[in-house]
């Protein structure tokens, strides 16, 4: 449960700019994490470790189920920024709590392909190719990545709110909804000014946080074969994968977020 969701004024669209700005640090130290281990590609193939309990699907789904359903019944899942990955998953055990009713109740959840895009194309390009045995690990960080980046593109709901409450654009977004105009919505949602202050701030704290600080660490951000030297201290950091990431996945899911929420509003 975030916090933000609890403070008055949590639709401001700044405010929730901010959240998005925080979880970007969280999604390259997330992404930094996983980059210690090899892709470890069984974890990712159906049945590809063998399950006693015969559970049929792929060793990170199954660590996933196990995580989301206790998860679940501490009421993670009813909170509107958390979206679990698996399909059915207990009631809680605790009273529900009482959130403030910001968004209009919808069901839209894109974690599906937020999975495919982390698997396929996340683990290649930050990991060694391999398997080091290390299966649980992995799986546990690939859980914490999928979790960010599930929060962050879900977060769009908000920001569609928050964009379709703005009076400069409510009447507009209304007649846009009625005439079912998805490629007119993108259009009005979109601003490309923050986008791209986005993606330049983004490959900046990819060089920082990937710096190579010690002349003896490897950095699991660092690949020798993408050198960037600055102020005479070697920068070596896949900054490409990390804005590219945003700018062909992470900004384009959750733009289909903001337009499938607003298509909804009026329901
Ligand atoms: C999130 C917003 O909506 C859109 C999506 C953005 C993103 O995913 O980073 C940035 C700007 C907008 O094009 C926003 O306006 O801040």
């Amino acid at each position: 449960m975030s916090l933000d969701l609890l403070q008055p004024g949590i639709l401001d669209l700044n405010s929730l700019r901010n959240v998005l700005i925080r979880l970007e640090d969280t999604i390259i130290f997330c992404i930094a994490e996983r980059a210690q281990f090899h892709t470890n590609d069984l974890i990712y193939q159906p049945d590809g470790l063998g399950f006693k309990d015969g559970f049929s699907g792929t060793f990170l789904d199954w660590f996933l189920e196990q995580i989301e359903t206790v998860h679940a019944k501490v009421r993670r899942y009813q909170s509107p920024d958390e979206y679990p990955f698996t399909k059915n998953i207990p009631a809680p055990i605790l009273d529900a709590l009482e959130y403030p009713s910001v968004l209009k109740p919808n069901n839209i959840n894109v974690n599906d392909q937020i999975k495919s895009i982390y698997i396929d194309f996340v683990v290649p390009q930050i990991c060694e190719s391999g398997d080091d045995k290390n299966y649980g690990s992995a799986a546990t960080r690939d859980i914490e990545c999928l979790q960010a980046l599930s929060r962050r593109i879900h977060y769009g709901k908000f920001v569609a709110e928050s964009k379709f409450l703005d009076p400069k654009y409510h009447d507009t977004y209304v007649k846009l909804i009625k005439d079912h105009d998805r490629d007119a919505i993108m259009a009005l949602l979109t601003n490309e000014q923050v986008e791209q202050k986005l993606l330049e701030r983004l490959r900046k704290k990819a060089m920082i946080y990937g710096q190579d600080f010690e002349a003896n660490t490897m950095n699991p951000l660092v690949q020798p074969q993408s050198g960037n030297v600055t102020d005479g201290r070697n920068v070596k950091i896949n900054c490409d994968l990390v804005v590219e990431l945003y700018r062909k996945h992470v900004i384009p899911l959750t733009k289909v977020v903001e337009v499938e929420y607003l298509m909804q509003r009026l329901d």
